[in-house]
C-alpha cells in the first residue's frame, strides 16, 4: 500500500491511496453449501442474473471501494465534528470528501451517476429522527453540546450504494441510548444470513433494544424501537427495494436470499416509537412506477425532468445537489422555479418527495447502519462507527 496517507479534511482520491485497486474486504462469513442448496424460490435465470453480478469482480470491487470511501470520511467527521458548527458545513464537508476520494471528476452530464453521493446527508437532531438534511435559503442550524444528530450519509459507485450511519452526542447522558443501537444493529448484522427468516431478525432486533433504558436529567426513559422504520434492501441505483427489515416483531416469513443487499438500520427513541412526516423537504427520488409519458404544463419543468435522469437516475438527490449543478442559473437565476418544477413533477407522479421524520418533540432518538450483501460464498459488509473495533475491518 502506498506510504501516502490521507489528509484532514480528506482530499487525497482512493485510487492514489490504493493504486492497485486492493481496497479492505469487510467481514467475509461463509456458508456451508449445504444450507444453500435448500429448495431455491427464485427462477433459474434471476439466480443465474444475480450471480453473474456477483462473480463481475467490478460489483464487488465498487462496494469495497464505495465502503472505504465512506469509511475514510465517517472517521473524520467522528475527530472532527464539534459543537458550534452549522449543518451545512457538516453537510458540505462530507459531501466534498466523498467526491474527493472518489477522484472528484468535474460536474459534466451524468457524471454523478458513474460514482457519487448515494443519496442525501441526513443530519437529524433529537427528536428527528431521520432524513433531515439541511436546504439552500433555509435558516441555517448551529450543532448543541446536548444535541443527539444521526449521522446517514452514502456513497456509490457504478450505482452500488453504501447506506451506512453512527450518532454523535457530545453529553455522555446520552450513552446508553447510543449503546442500545449499537448493539441492537449488531445483533441484527449477527443474525442475519441467507435462509434466514426477516421476522427473526426482527424480534433479535426488539429484544436487545428493549433491554437497555437512558435516564436523561433526571427521568429514566426505556429504549423503544422506532416501529414504523426499517431495514431495507438496496438494489442497483435504487436505495430502498422491497424487502424491508422492521425493528419490532412481526410475522413475515419472507426470507432474506444469495445475492440480496441489506442496510441494517435500527433507531432507538425515548420518544413514542412512532414517526410521522415532518414540515419541510429532505429529498426526491424518481418514482418507481413514474408514468411513461406525460405532458408537463411547464417547460421548465420538462428540462429540470431531464436534468435530473442525466444526472441522478433513480439516486435520491436534494436541493443541494441541484444548485451545485447550476440548475437555478438554469432558470435564470429565480431559485423559486426550480421549487415549483420540482412541485410540478411530484405532483405528476415523476418523482417521490422525503421528508423529515419525526418523534414526539423533547424526545431523543439514535441510529446504527451497515450495509451487508449476501454474496453465494460470504457475506462482507462495509462496517459504521466505532464498531468497526467488533467487526475485523482492516
Ligand atoms: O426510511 S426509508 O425511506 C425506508 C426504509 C424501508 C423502506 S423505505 N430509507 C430508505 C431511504 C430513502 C431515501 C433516502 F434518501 C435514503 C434512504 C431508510 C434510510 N434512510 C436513510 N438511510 N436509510
Ligand atoms: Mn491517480
Ligand atoms: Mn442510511
Ligand atoms: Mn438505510
Amino acid at each position: 500500500v502506498s506510504a501516502l496517507k490521507q489528509s484532514s479534511p480528506p482530499r487525497v482520491p482512493l485510487h492514489d491511496l490504493f493504486p492497485s485497486d486492493d481496497f479492505p474486504i469487510g467481514e467475509l462469513r461463509s456458508y456451508d453449501t449445504a444450507s444453500e442448496t435448500k429448495v431455491r424460490t427464485k427462477s433459474c435465470e434471476l439466480r443465474c442474473e444475480v450471480r453473474r453480478s456477483l462473480e463481475d469482480s467490478t460489483f464487488l470491487n465498487d462496494y469495497r471501494k464505495a465502503a472505504e470511501v465512506h469509511r475514510q470520511v465517517r472517521q473524520w467527521v467522528q475527530q472532527t465534528i464539534k459543537p458550534g458548527q452549522t449543518l451545512t458545513d457538516i453537510a458540505i464537508g462530507i459531501e466534498d470528501s466523498v467526491r474527493a476520494l472518489l477522484g472528484n471528476a468535474g460536474l459534466e452530464p451524468g457524471h454523478s451517476l458513474q460514482a457519487g453521493m448515494g443519496f442525501p446527508t441526513g443530519l437529524s437532531l433529537n427528536h428527528c429522527v431521520a432524513h433531515y438534511t439541511p436546504n439552500p435559503g433555509q435558516k441555517d442550524i448551529v450543532l448543541q453540546h446536548e444535541d443527539v444528530m444521526k449521522v446517514d450519509f452514502g456513497v456509490h459507485i457504478n450505482g452500488w450504494i453504501v447506506d451506512s450511519a453512527f450518532t454523535v452526542a457530545f453529553d455522555p447522558t446520552y450513552d446508553n441510548l447510543l449503546a442500545a443501537v449499537k448493539d441492537a444493529t449488531n445483533t441484527g448484522i449477527r443474525n442475519a444470513g441467507i435462509d434466514v427468516r426477516i421476522s427473526d431478525v426482527s424480534a433479535a432486533i426488539q429484544e436487545v433494544m428493549e433491554s437497555y433504558e437512558v435516564e436523561i436529567r433526571g427521568k429514566m426513559f426505556p429504549v423503544k424501537p422506532v416501529r414504523n422504520i426499517c431495514g431495507h434492501d438496496i438494489k442497483h441505483y435504487r436505495i430502498h427495494g422491497e424487502k424491508t427489515i422492521p425493528l419490532v416483531k412481526n410475522s413475515d416469513q419472507t426470507k432474506m436470499e444469495e445475492g440480496e443487499i441489506f442496510a441494517i438500520e435500527t433507531f432507538g427513541t425515548t420518544g413514542c416509537g412512532f414517526v410521522k412526516d415532518d414540515n419541510g423537504i429532505y429529498g426526491y427520488g424518481l418514482s418507481n412506477n413514474s408514468p411513461r409519458q406525460v405532458a408537463l404544463p411547464l417547460t421548465s419543468a420538462n428540462r429540470l425532468y431531464k436534468t435530473i435522469k442525466e444526472n441522478f437516475g433513480t439516486l435520491v438527490f436534494c436541493r443541494r445537489y441541484l444548485d451545485r449543478l447550476g440548475c437555478e442559473r438554469y432558470l435564470a437565476g429565480v431559485k423559486l422555479n426550480y421549487i415549483q418544477d420540482l412541485n410540478c413533477l411530484v405532483s405528476n407522479g415523476i418523482l417521490e418527495p422525503y421528508q423529515p421524520l419525526v418523534d414526539v418533540p423533547g424526545s431523543y432518538s439514535a441510529q446504527f447502519e451497515h450495509v451487508r450483501k449476501h454474496t453465494s460464498t460470504s457475506t462482507e459488509q462495509s462496517c459504521s462507527g466505532s464498531q468497526r473495533k467488533k467487526f475485523l475491518v482492516e
